[in-house]
């Protein structure tokens, strides 16, 4: 066993809060400049050129990227040779955010009660997703995600029989409505399959994936890219004001489901599409 204090977990979700939110991954950046090469609507292409301006600008002043610093939503593979000490576990991760947004001077965005809508100060409570793997490590991955695209995010019950066709007129369908309000170009999350709360978390962890990195089967790989092509000739563009990068990459991740069912999910990602992960 290899013993980890809870202060260790702490200090790392806070390291992360402002790292996501100052430094945009590399995979990203590079998506901008791919699209802006292609672009072919002269405001897409200086909306775009503004996109990587921004991040640069973020990069070096040691500032967030957007103004919107998210919803902490913060993955945590534990590994099964680990004894964690010193307290909450879950707590240790509260208060990571809450160091983290405090000391990096990032936007409170969290109210504590949906209706009632007074905010914690402290972005805290986290979205928190445990998973218990093999190992000793401890793998903490921080997304802080923007309400304006999470807010256009859906999810369906469609019959089996709508088969394939279906799953894509449904993320269409989504992409469309979410028009420019989703902040455009986006990354596209869909989950395929599980139960009606399986679906919408990994449609969530497809928005994590690599950007260029397609799914390992070949029927999925190949659904990625007509997906992709179908969105990006919706003509959104950036920000909604045409061209044809609405989406720099579209991510599937499927399970299996009950043979009456085909659920499927899209989470939507805005362009300030902020990852960070870090072992310990
Ligand atoms: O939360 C906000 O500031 C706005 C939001 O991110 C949005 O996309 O409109």
């Amino acid at each position: 066993m290899r013993t980890i204090h809870v202060d260790d977990i702490k200090d790392t979700v806070a390291r992360l809060c402002w790292e996501a939110c100052y430094y945009l991954p590399f995979d990203i950046l590079d998506s901008f400049k791919k699209a802006e090469q292609r672009e072919v609507s002269p405001l897409g292409k200086s909306i775009l050129n503004q996109l990587i301006e921004n991040a640069e600008v973020a990069a070096t002043e040691h500032m967030p990227y957007c103004h919107d610093t998210g919803l902490a939503v913060v993955y945590v593979e534990v590994g099964q040779e680990v004894y964690l000490t010193g307290g909450s576990f879950q707590e240790s991760i509260h208060a990571g955010v809450r160091k983290g947004y405090q000391e990096g001077f990032l936007r409170k965005s969290v109210v504590g009660d949906p209706l009632l809508r007074v905010n914690t100060n402290d972005n805290t409570p986290a979205v928190i997703h445990t998973e218990i793997v093999p190992g000793d490590q401890v793998k903490i991955t921080l997304l802080p995600k923007g309400g304006g695209s999470e807010n256009m995010s859906a999810m369906k019950f469609l019959l089996p029989g709508e088969g394939v066709e279906g799953v894509k007129k449904f993320v269409i369908e989504t992409i469309e409505a979410a028009g420019g309000k989703a902040c455009p170009p986006v990354i596209v999350g869909v989950g395929i399959g599980g139960s009606f709360d399986k679906v919408t978390a990994i449609a969530k962890e497809a928005i994590l994936r690599e950007v260029g990195v397609h799914h390992h089967e070949t029927h999925i790989a190949e659904l990625e890219k007509e997906l992709l092509e179908e969105i990006n000739k919706t003509g959104i563009g950036p920000q909604g004001l045409g061209g044809v990068n609405t989406a720099l990459w579209v991510a599937v991740e499927t399970y299996a489901c009950h043979i009456t069912a085909l659920p499927v999910a899209v989470n939507i990602q805005c362009h300030a599409a902020r990852k960070k992960s870090a072992v310990i």
